[in-house]
Order: C-alpha cells, then structure tokens, then sequence
C-alpha cells in the first residue's frame, strides 16, 4: 500500500486520527484530550517514530495540509491541526458537535 493510501484509509476509516511521534508532548497533551473529555472515542493512532515509512508519511502530510509538525489531527475526516489548534478548536465549543454529527455518520 502506497504512503498516500495508508494516509487517505487512515483518515477515512476513523472518526479520531491523530498521526503522532512517540515521544512528542504535544502529540502527549493531545492524546490526552481526546481521552479525557471523548473517553468513548477510540482515536485511531499513528506513532511515525516507529514506523519505517514515518517521514515518507510525514512528508505526504505536508503536502496534504501543509503541517510539517506532529501531532497532526484529524476528526470526521477533517484536518483540526495540530495540539494547539485542536484545543483552540474544542475551547471554541466546535470540537464536540464535529464529533457528535452525522457527517460520514458510518464512522
Ligand atoms: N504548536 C504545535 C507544536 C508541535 C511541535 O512542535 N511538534 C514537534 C514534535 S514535539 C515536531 O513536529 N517537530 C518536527 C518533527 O518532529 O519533525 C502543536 O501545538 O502541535
């Protein structure tokens, strides 16, 4: 499977996916988040340090959304961005609705 395909079902395939780097604190305090206040959720979680193709995926993110840096959030197939905009983006009251919604409801 090419790195833009995993990438594409990784998103598509789940409601939370957070791509991340083991021993990144920000990808930790946003980890963090979604199991604090969306403990029913299962995020969907990609650590790069860990996988061979880590920087092929994280060159892909890039180019996909033009975020170099981890963590890199996506939520009903929407790209939130990183810890601070994805805590920005909950104390703003949108994160919630997004996930509660019907958008790609299947998920
Ligand atoms: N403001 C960003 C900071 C993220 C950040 O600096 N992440 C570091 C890792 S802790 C990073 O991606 N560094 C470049 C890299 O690992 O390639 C956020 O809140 O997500």
């Amino acid at each position: 499977m090419s790195v833009k395909q995993f990438v594409e079902d990784s998103i598509s395939g789940n409601k939370v996916t957070i791509f991340s780097k083991s021993y990144c604190p920000y990808c930790k305090k946003v980890k963090t988040l979604f199991k604090t206040d969306f403990p029913e959720e299962e995020p969907k979680i990609i650590e790069l340090d860990e996988r061979d193709d880590g920087a092929d995926i994280q060159e892909y993110l890039y180019q996909k959304t033009g975020q170099r840096t981890v963590p890199n959030v996506f939520v009903k197939q929407q790209h939130i961005g990183g810890n601070d905009d994805t805590t920005a983006f909950h104390k703003a009251g949108k994160l919630t609705p997004l996930i509660k919604s019907d958008a790609n409801s299947r998920l």
